[in-house]
């Protein structure tokens, strides 16, 4: 890679080293800045400092080590010393739902602006990352000025990040597009220069307001979560009249005009973005007098929650209405694969309603079980797929990881009890497993296909 750094900025600081902030943090040392990573959780920071990744990334770990060894990321707890210290600061707090509602939790971003426009003595440049409602960057642009030292010089720009988790380094490091809402030239040739590699690729940048740049985020994830529904809406259709849900999504994929990604029916969107940031922004809009306007998101979110219940259904349905004390194997229970993210993952509450109901649950994901065993610590958590399927009466395979995908028939058929699966992602060969004597069922395709 090539490295570059500008003549103005040196040192960055990214305050909030979660998933965006950790890697948004290794990612500036690989583009050559010399940076910290500030957190106020004092467990995440050291195990960051030790070179270790407190969850799973791929690909971070080793950037993270490689620029810890090399000198050019460290990370503190200590506001103070980034104070006095980086030219440009990046917040990458958390903005989950909050807790009783359905609207952004602010306390985070507010809390670590404010603390951080205090502890900062030298002119800066402060650039919002996290996901936030729209009219926050101004709010914090009030609070900034009223906080600061006076002698200080600070600006603050909006700078939304659309990395995935999975490929959040090659997300972040070669990004589809760049978008900065900034009050002034200024901001925007500083933000210019970190970029700079970036835009030698000629990756577009898109320079606007910070209304703009707040909502383009927001709309980007509002857009993808009804992508999503929509298919999966059709799938309720398609398990009423018959069809196959996969092939219409094939088809109507391939105009381009609508495009194939996003498109995959199943128990449909988790994570610690997709459900909370529909909420968020429709709470927002209602706040703004436009109830209305974002309406659409809660039928989005409705039909997407009725995934889960329907995977749920089938399993009662394939186990003739008694799954109390009999073994269900779920595969799965991250959001997603590559991820050992469990936040409002769709496996995780399949599995905990199946376990309410009575059932012997038993789960086994390549990395997520740590995750979901403090959410849900009663549940049987395996180190091993073959300890999950052995003597299970059902297998429910809920998120789509390779070692999931390329399993057959021969893996498991003279280990579990009875040979039934629920393939809630469509990602297995119907003809297969019903070659093999399963009972095999998937959503939204009543009449299989290779
Ligand atoms: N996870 C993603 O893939 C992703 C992608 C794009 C945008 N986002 C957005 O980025 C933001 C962060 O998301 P995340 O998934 O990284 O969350 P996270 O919960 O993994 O990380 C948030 C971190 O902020 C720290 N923190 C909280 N208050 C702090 C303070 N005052 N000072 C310093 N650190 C503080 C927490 O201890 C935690 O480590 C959210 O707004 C999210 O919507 C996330
Ligand atoms: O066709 C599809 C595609 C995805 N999903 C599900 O949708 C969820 C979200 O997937 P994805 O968007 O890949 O994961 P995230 O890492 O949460 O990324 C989203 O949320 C991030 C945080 O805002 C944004 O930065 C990204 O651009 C946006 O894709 C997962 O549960 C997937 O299983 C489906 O059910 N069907």
């Amino acid at each position: 890679m090539m490295v570059r750094v500008s003549a103005t900025v040196e040192n960055v600081s990214v305050i909030g080293t979660g998933y965006l902030g950790a890697t948004h943090a290794a990612c500036m040392a690989e583009l050559g800045f010399n940076v910290v990573g500030v957190d106020i959780d004092p467990e995440k920071i050291t195990s960051l400092s030790a070179g270790d990744l407190p969850f799973h990334e791929p690909g971070l770990p080793e950037l993270i080590r490689k620029h810890v060894t090399g000198g050019k990321l460290r990370f503190t707890t200590n506001l103070d010393e980034v104070g006095a210290w980086a030219d440009v600061h990046f917040i990458a707090v958390g903005t989950p739902q909050v807790r009783g509602g359905t609207g952004a939790d602010m306390t985070y971003v507010d809390t670590a602006t404010t603390d951080l426009a205090r502890a900062i003595t030298k002119d800066a440049l402060i650039v919002g990352k996290s996901t936030v409602p729209v009219g926050t960057a101004a709010r914090l642009a009030d609070l900034i000025a009223e906080t600061k030292h006076p002698e200080v010089n600070l600006s603050l720009a909006w700078n939304p990040e659309f990395l995935r988790e999975g490929f959040a380094v090659e997300d972040t490091l070669t990004p589809d597009r760049l978008v900065i809402g900034t009050t002034n030239t200024h901001d925007e040739d500083t933000l210019r220069s970190v970029y700079a590699e970036a835009l030698d690729r000629d990756t577009p940048w898109i320079s606007t307001d910070y209304q703009t740049a707040e909502l383009v985020k927001v709309a980007a994830n509002a857009f993808l979560a009804t992508k999503i529904s929509f298919i999966n809406a059709f799938a309720e259709v398609t398990e009423t009249v018959g069809g196959d849900i996969t092939t219409l999504a094939d088809a109507i994929g391939h105009d381009t005009r609508i495009g194939r990604k996003f498109l995959n029916a199943g128990v449909g969107f988790g994570g610690g973005c997709l459900p909370k940031d529909i909420r968020a922004l429709q709470t927002r809009v209602a706040e703004l007098g436009l109830d209305h306007s974002m309406r659409f998101l809660d039928e989005v979110d409705q039909i997407n929650l009725r995934r889960r219940k329907k995977t749920v259904a089938l399993a009662f349905d394939t186990l003739d209405q008694d799954v109390i004390g009999k073994k269900i194997a779920v595969l799965g229970i991250t959001f997603k694969p590559l991820s050992d993210d469990v936040r409002d993952s769709p496996g995780l509450d399949v599995a905990a309603r199946l376990f309410n109901a009575g059932a012997d649950v038993a789960i086994y994901d390549p990395q997520g079980n740590h995750n979901a065993a403090k959410r849900y610590p009663r549940i049987t958590y395996n180190d091993t797929l073959n300890e999950a399927v052995t003597g299970a009466e059902l297998v429910i395979l809920t998120t789509e990881w390779d070692e999931f995908k390329t399993l057959t028939p021969e893996d498991l058929n003279h280990k579990v009890t009875t040979r039934r699966i629920i393939d809630a992602r469509n990602v297995l060969n119907p003809h297969h497993w019903e070659n093999a004597g399963w009972t095999f069922t998937q959503l939204g395709r009543q009449s299989p296909h290779d």
